[in-house]
């Protein structure tokens, strides 16, 4: 292949002594002129196109850094809203459940007791065995809260509270009905099965020792009373009120049950 002429050897070929008389010399000189002009031409524009790929670049770039950005506040905010979503339901099951429950035991209030009875009622209409409900009443409380300041007697409630629950069975369930007062609800459970629960639960209040006052002795009254199909549940209540009453007046510390 034929070595390419620089420009600088092209011009002194042309300019030498003997090629100024041909008839060539006009020709060739124009088409080094028009040569040098397109490779001009030519440069300028790869340095116009280098420059806008660069520009291209640089702005993909920025675009990529914007993006960037955008995805990681998206991030934050996605993460704040589960958090804030977390604390919400956090709090409402929190809500829920001191709607349900009484401050001071921690037990059932009459809220949530009443809501279970209703279900019970229900499922004893669908011809399972019969719930039974049994008000405890502590005591002689009055002198404990008198000889001992109230808040010996609150803390007399609360272990009493814990007491009684830790003798139930998992499903049944002891709510704070009053002062001084709890009613249990057995679901499925017959007399004498009943009896033995609420015996074991009488025994427990009486071994109950609260740590400093080893004199302040306690016990628990109760009235039974088992639901009879199609009663308003607030008459088996107001049966197991009366057995109370009569357990109360036949000397405290005992159970009676309640008449059908
Ligand atoms: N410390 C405390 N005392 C309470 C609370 N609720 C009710 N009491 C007290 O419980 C006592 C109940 O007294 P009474 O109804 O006379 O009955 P009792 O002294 O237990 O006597 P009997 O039920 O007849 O055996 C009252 O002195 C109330 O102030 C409470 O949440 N905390």
């Amino acid at each position: 292949m034929m070595k390419p002429w620089t420009d600088a050897e092209l011009e002194r070929l042309l300019a030498e002594p003997e090629h100024q008389e041909s008839p060539l010399l006009p020709a060739l000189q124009w088409l080094q002129q028009r040569e040098q002009t397109q490779r001009k031409q030519l440069e300028k524009l790869l340095r116009i196109a280098d420059c806008s790929d660069g520009l291209a670049r640089s702005q993909t770039q920025d675009l990529l850094g914007q993006y960037d950005k955008q995805l990681r506040r998206l991030e934050k905010i996605t993460r704040i809203s589960d958090r804030y979503q977390h604390n919400l339901m956090a709090l409402n099951e929190q809500l829920k459940q001191a709607a349900q429950q009484d401050p001071l035991t921690k037990l059932a209030n009459r809220r949530l007791l009443l809501a279970r009875l209703g279900e019970e009622v229900e499922r004893c209409r669908r011809g399972t065995k019969p719930f039974v409900m049994v008000m405890l009443d502590v005591d002689y409380f009055k002198r404990i809260n008198d000889n001992f300041g109230h808040e010996t007697g609150d803390r007399a409630l609360c272990m009493m509270a814990e007491t009684i629950v830790q003798q139930l069975r998992g499903y049944d369930l002891c709510a704070r009905w009053g002062g001084e007062e709890f009613l249990l609800l057995l679901p499925e459970t017959g007399l004498e099965q009943a009896t033995h629960i609420v015996e074991r639960v009488m025994a427990a209040v009486r071994a109950l020792r609260l740590a400093k006052d080893e004199t302040i002795r306690l016990s628990i009254s109760a009235g039974l009373a088992i639901y009879q199909p199609d009663e308003n549940v607030d008459f088996t209540i107001s049966r197991a009120d009366a057995a109370l009453i009569q357990a109360k007046n036949n000397g405290r510390d005992q159970l009676q049950v309640a008449l059908a």
